[in-house]
């Protein structure tokens, strides 16, 4: 790792990278008195290492490959390969375009070639990408005779009934997704017998997606599934592949709910890669709320280095956070290029289209053979795209996790030439710590795909599945851990034993009640008011913050502005806008802590990981420019929401504190500046996003009668991003000292200790105080 200098960077040894090159090309645009390149690194070139045909794959199924053009295997794809083919579960967690598919496809092409009754079911996040494979394994299986008759076949909301009928009775290679799986597989799992009684692997392709509720629900649709298996005497092997995160085997078997190997050693070759890190300036003229400094946006930034790199002649996708940041990217890019050359703005687009394959190819080929030289994206294109060409990749914004940064940053560099990838920085807290802290993207992952499949809100309505398909043993129970949740769903009436098991009522449809992408209980429809559109839907807990009158909504990239709510009937009108400004909603919070799960002491500071009850009460909402200046505050009064959830705590003495250099009257402001960044630092070590927890702090809490900070799971039961927290809690309040004390403000920003739903207007806040209480607070938890 380097500290640049504004002087032409060179690799030491006189030649120039071409990703440093394009580098300079960027800084030499950028303003004499600007100084925002924090750090670069050049990641050196990697060269192939190659394995040979492993014994046990089938000639045909080798065949097949080497006319799609694998030679010969990469060295961690004939290992997971071969892992699977001896019957182990495995997950190959390796970078962007490593050839993971490989990893299932040998194993699994040869024995259906070999068993003429086999059968694999592969899962994706997203139907482009189960599209995307299943192309790729219909080519394979139509060059050979011998593949022939597996028959890959995709089987989801879309597929036709004449076609589901056919593949249930002839496929022998399903693509599907979990939702399907859920509610069309395993609840008319009679009619699938065959299929599942001969069913030898299960592949979950980019199974780091599958985190918070969501990767919890999809870890109990899969245990299900291999419920049904067992009984039709099957056992299958699971092939998982994952982006790169931080212990994947563990996460993947806690998703299958089985021993899990992982093969993270990538043998795929790829070009050296310049990686900068860009922190956009501080605004003169422009303050935000409390006057705080803000600093130019990402999405504008973006724009001026892809121009320059477009004039370059360098092939350039911008990932950008929203579709309307897309747009208005490649919009200033095209307006930079203009002054340039009149011929240049036609070479840069949008991609806004749905997440159709047809426009994922037209854009890989439009990028492929140059005649667009600039997209500026969401992460549409993050997932299963084949773009082999690009010179730079731009994130404008922090994707979230590293692993969807990655994901991104991947898609940069023909194979075994030099690219650039350029990370510009929001005005955000784990922004700031990264651009300050390369090695947290540069290093080993520390971020773990998180899930929690002993949620009891998430566990009912599973189980409920579960007895539907199959009544439910005592044991089955237990391996499910859910005896609790058993035994208040019995007392509710909604199962009942009988001889030979736990039945639910004819009359009930688990299957239909339970929404896996949903979140948790009660959901609210967002409805366009004028077109009755149903646009999707909100869990109803969540609703008054993301669905309060005023709100701006943004569904699948295009803006809606909410004009009603009304909770009880479970409906939000809304209708389309698309005003100059984002909302969010301020919150007030109270927190009230039921059971220490766990406890731990550390001379004047306590951490703990607790169940409490949130109350929850959205006061109003805050409108802020694209540019990051305030519009407005507008008042609301909604009612409070209550949740039951998990929280990591820490409190500490007030003699401690005032050692540190803190007085009593800077409690308040120190401890809740510490909150506000941890809040935004959380998702470094576990794979959730701000919005999905929540924190409180006070100088006096009535369960500990301590100064203690709090941060939540905003989800009913917890998603597991507390336990995370919990941990983890050394590396992640190390990560958020340093985060506010990096930060170049003087008295707290939204780079550091603002946080955007704040419901106390971010006051007070006091970024020294929070420093100063970290540092004491790191110090007792590091003494031995
Ligand atoms: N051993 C190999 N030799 C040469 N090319 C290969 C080899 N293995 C895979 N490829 C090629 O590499 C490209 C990427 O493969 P694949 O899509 O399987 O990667 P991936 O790791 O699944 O990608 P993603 O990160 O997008 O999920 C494909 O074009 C594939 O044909």
């Amino acid at each position: 790792m380097t500290t640049p200098s504004r002087s032409t960077p060179s690799d030491g040894h006189g030649t120039l990278t071409y990703g440093r090159s394009l580098l300079n090309r960027v800084l030499v645009g950028t303003p004499a008195n600007e100084d925002p390149l924090t750090h670069y690194a050049e990641l050196p070139a990697r060269a192939a290492r190659f394995a040979d045909w492993p014994q046990w794959a089938h000639p045909a199924a080798v065949r097949a490959l080497d006319e799609a053009g694998v030679r010969r295997p990469w060295t961690h794809q004939a290992e997971a390969a071969s892992i699977a083919a001896s019957g182990r579960n495995v997950v190959v967690s390796t970078g962007t375009a490593s050839g993971k598919s490989l990893g299932y496809q040998l194993p699994i092409l040869t024995a259906l070639a070999v068993h003429p009754r086999a059968t694999a079911l592969y899962l994706a996040p997203t139907k482009a990408l189960g599209a995307d494979q299943l192309r790729s394994a219909q080519e394979l299986t139509d060059s050979e005779n011998d593949l022939r008759a597996i028959y890959p076949c995709s089987y989801d909301g879309d597929t036709p009934t004449e076609v589901r009928q056919w593949a249930r009775a002839n496929a022998r290679w399903i693509f599907t997704n979990p939702d399907m799986l859920h509610v069309g597989i395993l609840r008319g799992h009679e009619r699938w017998a065959p299929f599942l009684r001969n069913l030898r692997y299960v592949v979950i392709d980019e199974c780091h997606y599958y985190r918070g509720v969501f990767g919890s629900n999809v870890a109990l649709v899969v245990r299900r599934l291999r419920r049904l298996c067992a009984r039709y005497g099957a056992d299958p092997v699971f092939v998982l592949a994952s982006a790169t995160t931080s212990e994947p085997g563990a996460a993947a078997s806690r998703l299958i709910g089985a021993p899990c190997e992982e093969v993270v050693d990538d043998g795929s070759p790829h070009g050296p890669r310049t990686v900068a890190l860009w922190e956009p300036p501080l605004l003169q003229h422009v303050t935000g709320e409390n006057g705080a400094p803000i600093r130019r946006s990402a999405g504008s930034e973006a724009s001026r280095i892809m121009a320059d790199l477009v004039v370059e002649g360098a092939r350039t996708v911008t990932f950008v956070r929203s579709r309307r940041g897309a747009e208005l990217t490649a919009l200033g890019t095209q307006r930079l290029l203009a002054e340039v050359d009149p011929d240049l703005p036609e070479r840069v687009a949008a991609y806004r289209a749905g997440y159709l394959a047809e426009d994922r190819r037209e854009l890989e080929a439009a990028l492929a053979d140059g005649t667009l030289l600039g997209a500026a994206t969401t992460n549409a294109l993050e997932l299963g795209v084949d773009i082999a060409g690009l010179d730079a990749v731009v994130v404008a914004g922090f994707p979230g996790t590293v692993a969807s940064f990655w994901q991104q940053a991947g898609r940069s560099g023909r194979r075994g030439e030099g690219s650039l990838v350029l990370l510009v920085a929001r005005d955000d807290p784990l922004d700031t710590y990264l651009v300050h802290h390369p090695a947290a993207l540069l290093d080993k992952p520390v971020e773990a795909t998180v899930t929690d499949p002993t949620n009891p809100y998430v566990l009912g309505p599973q189980l409920l599945c579960a007895a539907m398909e199959l009544p439910l043993s005592d044991d089955e129970v237990r391996a499910f851990g859910a005896w609790d949740v058993l035994t208040e769903l019995a007392e509710h009436g909604l199962i009942r034993r009988r001889g030979h098991g736990w039945f639910v009522g004819a009359e009930t449809n688990p299957h239909a009640a339970l929404n896996i992408r949903g979140g948790i209980g009660m959901q609210v429809a967002i409805v366009d008011g004028g077109s009755g559109r149903m646009l999707g839907t909100s869990d109803a807990a969540k609703a008054p913050s993301t669905v309060y009158p005023g709100a701006v909504h943004i569904h699948q990239g295009e803006s809606f502005v909410v004009d009603e709510l009304d909770l009880d009937d479970g409906i939000a009108l809304v209708h389309p806008e698309n005003p100059d400004w984002t909302t969010s909603a301020r919150e007030v919070t109270d927190i009230v802590i039921e059971d220490w799960l766990e406890q731990s002491t550390f001379g004047e500071v306590t951490v703990g990981l607790v169940r409490v009850e949130v109350s929850n009460q959205v006061i109003g909402y805050l409108r802020k420019l694209h540019s990051g200046e305030i519009v407005d505050a507008v008042d609301l009064d909604m009612p409070v929401q209550r949740l039951d959830t998990r929280a990591v705590v820490y409190t500490v003495t007030p003699e401690l504190l005032m050692r540190a250099g803190i007085p009593p009257d800077r409690f308040p402001g120190s401890l809740h500046a510490a909150e506000h960044a941890a809040i935004g630092l959380l998702p470094l070590v576990a794979t959730c996003d701000r919005w999905d927890i929540g924190g409180v702090s006070t100088a006096l809490h009535r369960d500990t009668g301590l100064p203690t900070v709090f941060v939540y799971d905003g989800h009913q039961g917890g998603a597991g991003f507390a336990d995370r927290g919990h941990a983890e809690i050394v590396r992640w309040l190390d990560a958020t000292r340093e985060a506010i004390d990096s930060c170049e403000c003087t008295a707290g920003c939204p780079s550091c200790v603002q946080s955007p739903k704040c419901g106390n207007g971010n006051h007070p806040l006091d970024k020294d105080g929070a420093v100063l209480l970290l540092t004491a607070v790191l110090l007792e938890l590091r003494s031995p």
